[in-house]
C-alpha cells in the first residue's frame, strides 16, 4: 500500500502535511540576493514536479533545497525543464515573459521513504492513476483517464498555499478550490490573460495562452480564490473519492493576490482578499499536454505509463 499514489489522511485532525503529503517547498539561494521559492509535489521517490520559471539557466543543484513538511530536507541531484520551455521566446514581439511549457523536473539526492507524510500524488496515464480512479488495469487508457479528469464544464480541483492561520500565528497548509474553466467558459477565462500587466500589448491572447494551459479563477458562478507568485509550481489537484491526481502545475496568473502582504491570511471560503477583480484567472501547464516528456524523464520511476 506503500506504493499507492494520492492517498492522504482525511481526518480534520490529522497534520498539514499528512493531508498532503506529496507537497514540497523548494528553496533557490540566489548569491547576494536571497532565497526564491517555489512549490512542488512528490510524484515519484526521486522526483519533484515544478515549474521550469522557478529556475535560471545559472541556477545549479548545490543551490537548491527541497523541504518536504516543516523538517525533510532534501538535496537535488539535477533539475530537468522542458526541452521547449524559453521565457524569453517573444521577447522581440514585446511580450517579456513566456510561459509556454512551463514545467521542470527535480531529481533528488537521495530517495524519499514513503510515509503519512511523504508520499507521490497520481499523475495521469499511469497504472496508479486507473488503480485510484478504480479503473481497470490495462483496459483504461491515457485517453480515458483525460474524458474522467477533465469533462466538459467546470471542473472542481484545488491547489494548495501556505499561508498564516488567522488566530494561529503558525504558518498552514490550505486549499483553495478552483473550478477549471473547460466549457464554453475557457475562451472568457483566457481572454482575461490580456489584463495581465506584461500582456498589455498582446493583440492576440493565443499569443501567451496557448493550447499548454488550463485556466481557472473568475467569479462566475462564484469567486474562485487566485494564485500568489510563490504558488508557482505547486499542484493542480482533481480529487476523485479521496483519491489525488494531479492535472496541472500553477505556471502563471493575472493578478498576484499577496504582492506586498508577507503571507495571504487563510480565510476559509473566503477569496483571500476580498473583491478581487473578476478578470483575476491563472494559468496552469496542462499534464496531459506534455506526456512524452514526463515519460521520458521518469521512465526509470517505475510509475507504469499507459
Ligand atoms: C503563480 C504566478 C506566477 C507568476 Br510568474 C505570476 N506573475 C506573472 N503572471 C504573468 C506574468 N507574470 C503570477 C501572478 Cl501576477 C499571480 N500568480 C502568479
Amino acid at each position: 500500500v506503500l506504493s499507492m499514489c494520492g492517498l492522504a489522511k482525511e481526518h480534520t485532525q490529522a497534520r498539514d502535511q499528512e493531508k498532503n503529503p506529496w507537497h514540497v517547498t523548494i528553496s533557490i539561494r540566489r548569491p547576494g540576493r536571497g532565497f526564491e521559492h517555489c512549490k512542488g509535489s512528490l510524484v515519484s521517490e526521486y522526483y519533484v514536479l515544478t515549474a521550469a520559471h522557478c529556475f535560471t539557466i545559472v541556477d545549479k543543484a548545490e543551490e537548491i533545497t527541497v523541504t518536504l513538511g516543516e523538517n525533510q530536507r532534501f538535496e537535488v541531484a539535477a533539475v530537468r525543464s522542458h526541452p521547449l520551455y524559453q521565457i524569453g521566446k517573444l521577447k522581440d514581439r514585446g511580450i517579456s515573459e513566456f510561459y509556454d511549457y512551463d514545467v521542470a523536473l527535480v531529481k533528488l539526492a537521495k530517495k524519499v521513504i514513503p510515509s503519512v507524510s511523504a508520499r507521490p500524488i497520481c499523475l495521469p496515464c499511469t497504472a496508479g492513476t486507473t488503480r485510484a480512479l478504480r479503473k481497470p488495469h490495462p483496459q483504461t487508457t491515457c485517453r480515458n483517464h483525460e474524458e474522467l479528469l477533465l469533462t466538459i464544464g467546470n471542473v472542481p480541483s484545488f491547489f494548495v498555499t501556505d499561508c498564516k492561520h488567522e488566530d494561529v500565528q503558525a504558518k498552514g497548509l490550505s486549499r483553495k478550490t478552483v473550478k477549471i474553466r473547460n466549457s464554453e467558459k475557457k475562451i472568457g477565462c483566457e481572454a482575461d490573460a490580456k489584463k495581465a500587466s506584461q500582456y498589455v500589448n498582446v493583440t492576440d491572447v493565443s499569443q501567451v495562452v496557448t493550447e499548454r494551459f488550463l485556466c481557472t479563477g473568475g467569479a462566475d458562478p462564484e469567486v474562485d480564490p487566485n494564485t500568489c507568485k510563490g504558488d508557482s509550481g505547486g499542484p493542480l489537484i482533481i480529487p476523485k473519492r479521496q483519491r489525488y491526481i494531479q492535472v496541472g502545475v500553477i505556471s502563471w496568473g493575472v493578478v498576484d493576490v499577496c504582492r506586498n502582504r508577507k503571507l495571504p491570511v487563510c480565510e476559509t471560503g473566503r477569496n483571500r482578499h476580498e473583491g478581487f477583480p473578476a478578470h483575476a484567472r491563472d494559468f496552469h501547464i496542462n499534464l496531459f499536454k506534455v506526456l512524452p516528456w514526463l515519460r521520458e524523464e521518469l521512465r526509470d520511476e517505475g510509475l507504469d505509463f499507459l
